[in-house]
């Protein structure tokens, strides 16, 4: 079956996104979808973008606002298509249905993977997800270690990994108690890291595995309400990610890094094409801060991971 490619539109207006509803009739029929269609013979997916927004919904959009989001493949059993996904926040006008479909803006915290077909699911973890993900570094104590936290607070990252593998059980349970008070008033979303089993009686938005933890698994560990990552290094680690169906992951090093000294770095183009064939959100890590979220999204990556760029 050849695959279709397919130019999806997510369009931004004030934090909220453009969906309209499928077709009964069609492919995917009365399920919610973003604008987008087809890529014609001879178009660019850019062209694409610009003439199925317009078409659909009456936007204009300047190509040069079009920035990579993530890129899916897909197996419906009756279609195979590769949803090419862009973004925009320079739409111009006044959305309509054109082709007579309901359409509604939403914030991405509204969107719920079951209103969508089943090749949205990453797209809607892209949204949801920040392009910084912050994971703590090194601490003397659990006060230290929440002191810290606090005052990095202020770099305002979407997202945290608690990391630290040095503590106990009973130390690593407190620092999380801590922490958790600590994110939550700030509202940053707060992961756990290591395994799953450190996770009861923790008040935490998610779990982030470590290789290690996740080579040993062989079905996602958390409920679909957590959130799940998975730090990877290869191809063979993205795919065992993939299924065990973590929500991102994280894959590293991308550039030499003064934690792993010894490990060869990646570099831009390998983080690309490895990107490229997976269907989760890819942050890339090691050697790597908030200047380099463009490169990284550039490259087809959800944004940048790190200790280094935010832990002093
Ligand atoms: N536009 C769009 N298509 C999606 C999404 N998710 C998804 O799986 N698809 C699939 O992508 C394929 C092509 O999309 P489409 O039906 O919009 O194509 P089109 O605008 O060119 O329509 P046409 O064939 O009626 O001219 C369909 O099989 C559809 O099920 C989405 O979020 N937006
Ligand atoms: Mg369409």
């Amino acid at each position: 079956m050849k695959e279709v490619h397919v130019a999806v539109a997510v369009i931004y207006r004030q934090g909220q996104v453009l969906i309209a509803r499928r077709p009964d009739s069609a492919h995917q029929g009365g399920l919610l979808e973003f604008p987008g269609g087809k890529v014609e013979p001879g178009e660019s997916v850019q062209m694409a973008l610009v003439r199925e927004i317009d078409e659909e919904t009456g936007l204009k959009v300047p190509p040069a606002s079009l920035q990579p989001v993530i890129g899916i493949r897909h197996d419906y059993g009756d279609k195979r298509v590769f949803l090419d996904v862009w973004r925009t926040d320079a739409a111009e006008g006044e959305a309509h249905g054109r082709e007579g479909q309901p359409i509604q803006w939403l914030a991405p915290d509204q969107l719920r993977d079951e209103d969508f077909p089943a090749a949205n699911r990453p797209i809607i973890r892209a949204l949801k997800l920040p392009c910084q993900l912050a994971i703590t570094g090194g601490f003397d104590d659990v006060e230290q270690g929440v002191e810290r936290l606090r005052q990095q607070l202020q770099h305002q990252p979407g997202m945290v990994v608690l990391r630290a593998p040095w503590l106990c059980a009973e130390d690593y349970q407190a620092f999380a108690a801590a922490a958790q008070e600590v994110c939550h008033k700030a509202g940053v979303a707060l992961l756990a890291h290591g395994s799953a089993s450190c996770l009861p009686g923790l008040a935490v938005d998610g779990l982030h595995l470590p290789w290690r933890e996740a080579a040993g698994l062989d079905e996602r560990p958390v409920p679909a309400s957590c959130w799940l990552g998975v730090s990877c290094h290869d191809e063979a680690q993205l795919a065992h990610a993939i299924a065990l169906g973590a929500d991102f992951v994280t894959l590293a090093p991308v550039q030499p890094t003064r934690t792993h000294p010894d490990v060869a770095a990646m570099g831009w183009a390998r983080f690309q094409a490895l990107t490229a064939a997976a269907t989760v959100p890819v942050y890339a890590l090691g050697g790597l801060g908030p200047d380099d979220v463009n490169q990284a999204r550039e490259a087809g990556g959800q944004g940048i991971a790190g200790i280094g760029y935010w832990w002093r």
